[in-house]
């Protein structure tokens, strides 16, 4: 046996009967639930890990196999799944939350369902589940490749990719049965933060010692965006739960920081969650896949560490504008917009180096459905960098702020980037994980496109109009210094809008959907539709 595994099953052996007695003593019911579970996930790695001792050949691992470096494609195979299947429970929970909002008897009066639950399922889902599958999956690939190495370790990359995904599942359920920190994105509490404190440590090593390991002299610039990445959130993650539980037997914590020095802290890690989590990881995924599929280098080497150096240099200093006219600072408020606006400039480097890939190839944005949906994600990803510098400034923020305009953005950010470059890398993997020429279906790919687009359109188009509409309405008002409009009036104002956005949600579900039935066709179909269609044509 090797050591690592010795000590594994140690470890989980251990950590099994810890979390059993913190079950028996636990404050409330919805702990003692989380301790069985984590009782029980540590059980099962014990049995996982004898199973695997009992039948794997005796010896190491080959990192060679014909000269060919043994890549370990079974991790990203996984990440790739859970990625679409979260990602379809993130936009189920998504267009039940925008129903709820338009027709609020579907909270049904059931507190575990009710909106202020849903929604930070639904944030949680999509970015960290969905998000964090696609970044856990390509990260790992993208990494073995442009290093022609093996991915380091023997089990770490699977306890990094398993325990990442357990932690989602003590998120999720934990915010059904009441339990949060009620930090924005960073709802989890204490014993599920440290949990993924563990798992995330073990990535950044996983990682580095691959980069170590590497048979090529250059580091690919797609892994500097993974690694700002993976360390960035390490260390935001660290400063905004700095909490202090209650017992080990309580779900509950109380955080460190106080007063505006926490909205601070809190703010610090919101905006750069965007911009470590939600961009330079995404990055990192168009500077591997749109180069690879559109078979062109990139246009400017120079030009992406430029841009990735200022991009990370002044992300991190953004975030005040999202307490602006609070109690922070003025001086504090002021320089959070002013970073803002400058850092236009590094992102739109980053889309130009995107973009210009494809000189000389865009005959395929015609001709290839994936290039297509990645071109677009990163149009707009330009596009949401040059709303967010415009919102930063305070006289806008001043409109925008507290608004559905936010939401806009944010999905204009989420759906129109995030999510369409994930497809995009989906699309490319699948077919080249599974020894697939291509993906079962090019058409559906286009379905996919055509019917998730109208979505994107419908839901940040109504989010726009809904905000300007709400924003101008909150400060309309009478000649005698009245407020124009009741707040009630302004929430039936949202009405339609509401309901268009939740059709825009239904349809990009709807292009999800059929995604996951592409890639479960691709996954278990030998032949594509097109050569199935050319093989009948030949035997008529
Ligand atoms: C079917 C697709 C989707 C639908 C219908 C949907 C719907 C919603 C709804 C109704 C809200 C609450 C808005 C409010 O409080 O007024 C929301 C918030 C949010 N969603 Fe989505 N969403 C979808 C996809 C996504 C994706 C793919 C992402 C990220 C990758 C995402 C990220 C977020 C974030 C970050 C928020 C919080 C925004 C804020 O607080 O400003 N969503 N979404
Ligand atoms: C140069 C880049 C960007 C800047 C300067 C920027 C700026 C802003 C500003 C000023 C707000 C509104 C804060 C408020 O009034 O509360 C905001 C909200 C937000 N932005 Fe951006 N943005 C940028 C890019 C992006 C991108 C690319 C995404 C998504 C992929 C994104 C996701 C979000 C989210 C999730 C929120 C809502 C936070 C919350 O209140 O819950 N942003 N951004
Ligand atoms: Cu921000």
């Amino acid at each position: 046996m090797r050591w690592g595994e010795g000590a594994l099953i140690g470890v989980f052996s251990l950590f099994a009967l810890f979390s059993i007695v913190v079950a028996a003593k636990a404050y409330t019911p919805e702990y003692a639930f989380h301790a069985y579970l984590f009782a029980a996930a540590s059980i099962a790695s014990v049995f996982a890990i004898g199973n695997r001792y009992m039948n794997r050949p005796a010896g190491a691992v080959p990192q060679f196999i014909d000269g060919k470096p043994n890549y370990n494609m079974g991790v990203v195979k996984f990440g790739t799944i859970a990625a679409v299947i979260w990602g379809i429970a993130g936009f189920l929970v998504g267009v039940i939350a925008a129903l709820q909002l338009a027709f609020p008897i579907v909270n049904l009066d059931l507190p575990w369902i009710s909106f202020g639950r849903l929604r930070p399922l639904h944030t949680s889902a999509v970015i960290f589940a969905f998000g964090g599958n696609v970044l856990l999956a390509t990260s790992f690939y993208v990494v073995q490749r442009t290093s022609r190495a093996r991915l380091a370790g023997d089990l770490a990359p699977w306890f990094v990719m398993l325990g990442y995904n357990f932690f989602i599942v003590i998120a999720g359920t934990g915010y059904l049965l009441g339990i949060t920190q009620g930090k924005e994105y960073a709802e989890p509490e204490w014993y599920s933060d440290l949990f993924l404190t563990v798992v995330w440590v073990t990535y950044l090593l996983v990682f580095l010692v691959t980069l170590l390991k590497r048979n090529e002299p250059h580091i690919y610039v797609a892994n500097w965006f993974y690694l700002a990445f993976i360390i960035t959130i390490a260390v935001l993650h660290l400063g905004n739960n700095a909490t202090i539980p209650v017992s080990v037997f309580s779900p509950k914590s109380y955080i460190l920081w106080s007063g505006v020095q926490d909205a601070m802290f809190q703010w610090w890690y919101g905006h750069n969650a965007v911009g470590f989590f939600l961009t330079a990881g995404f990055l990192a995924l168009m500077y591997y896949f749109i180069p690879k599929r559109a078979e062109r280098p990139v246009y400017s080497y120079r030009l992406s560490i430029v841009h990735f150096w200022a991009l990370i240099f002044i992300y991190i200093w953004a975030g005040p504008h999202h307490l602006h006219y609070t109690a922070l600072p003025d001086w504090a408020q002021t320089l959070g917009m002013t970073f803002s606006v400058i850092l236009w400039m590094p992102s739109w480097g980053g889309m130009i180096n995107g973009l210009m890939t494809l000189s000389g190839a865009w005959d395929k944005l015609r001709t290839d459905p994936v290039i297509r949906m990645m071109v677009v994600a990163v149009a707009f990803y330009g596009m949401s960098t040059f709303e967010g510098p415009m919102m930063s400034v305070k006289a806008v923020n001043s409109l925008s702020h507290y608004t559905e305009w936010t939401i806009g953005h944010v999905h204009s950010g989420a759906l129109g980037w995030v999510a369409y470059i994930s497809f995009g890398a989906i699309y490319c993997l699948v077919p080249w994980l599974w020894n697939k020429r291509e993906m079962y279906s090019v058409k559906a790919i286009n379905w996919h496109f055509w019917v998730s687009t109208l979505g994107i359109v419908l839901y940040i188009s109504s989010m726009w109009v809904a905000g300007i509409l709400q924003g101008l309405m909150w400060r309309a008002y009478t000649q005698l210094g009245f407020l124009e409009y009741s707040f009630i009036e302004t929430v039936e104002a949202m009405h339609p809008l509401y309901v268009i956005r939740a059709l825009g949600g239904i349809l990009f579900l709807t292009g999800a959907l059929i995604m996951a039935w592409n890639v479960w066709k691709t996954i278990t179909t030998p032949q594509t539709a097109a050569e199935r269609e050319l093989a009948l044509q030949a035997a008529e």
